[in-house]
């Protein structure tokens, strides 16, 4: 039986100049799952993830988030409409502790408001020991508890990565949206994503995922699309996409496969 669908994409289209790097593209991604975008470099992965989060204005496109009509206009907003997103390139805080880089990201959905955190009512006081146990709570279960007090930048890559995950579940998003959160990590730090991504999903989170490793994205995800050249090539199960003509012609040769 099929979920409800949490986030409806149509007919987005994208022009830089003489380029259409986005061509009429759509996806449907139902709550709690976790839902790949694929394709070879250059295929218009990246700019689909800057139109949904606010950061590109499409020329054209439908945007449905829980149900209702959502509009990715600046970013702030998008937090707020319950989508976060990660970065190819890891953009934390980075001389502020793990723990302040999650508080940062908490405090998106923060109701005291800027008088209360300049009189420091005592609802802002306990708003922000709420906001410190949640950095806390979620440090630990991305599984880097133990580094709450270090530096940002003294992480390690993949425990950089986490940190960058949990400040974004720190918003409370409906989605998301990941774009490729494995990279440059090694081998273990890939089975540990895994297993991370695994957790969130089945804690009822939907995820969306850019991921050049093909073999991560099939593994983990219920399902996927192939895009190339701007234009959805594929939709299905990875089973299904991984048979299909039109995707092993769009990889024949390249390093993605
Ligand atoms: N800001 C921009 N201005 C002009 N062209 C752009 C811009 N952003 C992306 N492009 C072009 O749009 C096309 C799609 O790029 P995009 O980065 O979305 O692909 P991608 O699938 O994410 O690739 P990769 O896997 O290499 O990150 C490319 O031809 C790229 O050069």
């Amino acid at each position: 039986m099929s979920k409800p669908i949490l986030l409806s994409v149509k007919g987005v289209n994208k022009r830089f100049g003489g380029l259409q790097a986005l061509s009429e593209v759509g996806i449907e991604i139902e709550q709690g799952e976790i839902y790949g975008l694929i394709g070879p470099n250059g295929a218009g992965k990246t700019t689909f993830f800057n139109v949904l989060t606010g950061l590109y204005t499409p020329d054209s496109g439908e945007f449905m988030l829980g149900g209702a009509p959502y509009k990715p206009t600046a970013v702030h907003e998008v937090a707020k409409a319950g989508i976060a997103r990660t970065f190819q390139n890891i953009r934390l805080f980075g001389d502020m502790t793990a723990h302040e880089n999650v508080m940062v990201g908490r405090h998106v959905r923060t109701k005291a408001g800027v008088l209360g955190a300049v009189f420091r009512t005592r609802a802002t006081l306990r708003e922000e020991e709420a906001i410190e146990d949640m950095a806390h709570d979620l440090l630990e279960y991305v599984g880097i508890g133990q580094y709450a007090n270090f530096t940002a930048r003294n992480l390690s890559y993949g425990h950089q990565r986490r940190l960058e995950i949990a400040r974004a579940l720190a918003t409370e998003p409906k989605l998301l949206a990941l774009d490729e959160p494995a990279a440059g990590m090694n081998a273990t730090e890939k089975v540990e994503l895994r297993a991370l991504l695994d957790k969130i999903r089945n804690d009822g989170r939907t995820i969306l995922l850019i991921e050049h490793d093909v073999k991560l994205v099939m593994g983990l995800c219920n399902r996927l699309t192939v895009l190339d050249y701007g234009k959805v090539i594929a939709t299905g199960s990875p089973h299904d996409v991984q048979h299909n003509p039109a995707v092993i012609e769009a990889y024949l040769g390249t390093s993605a496969h």
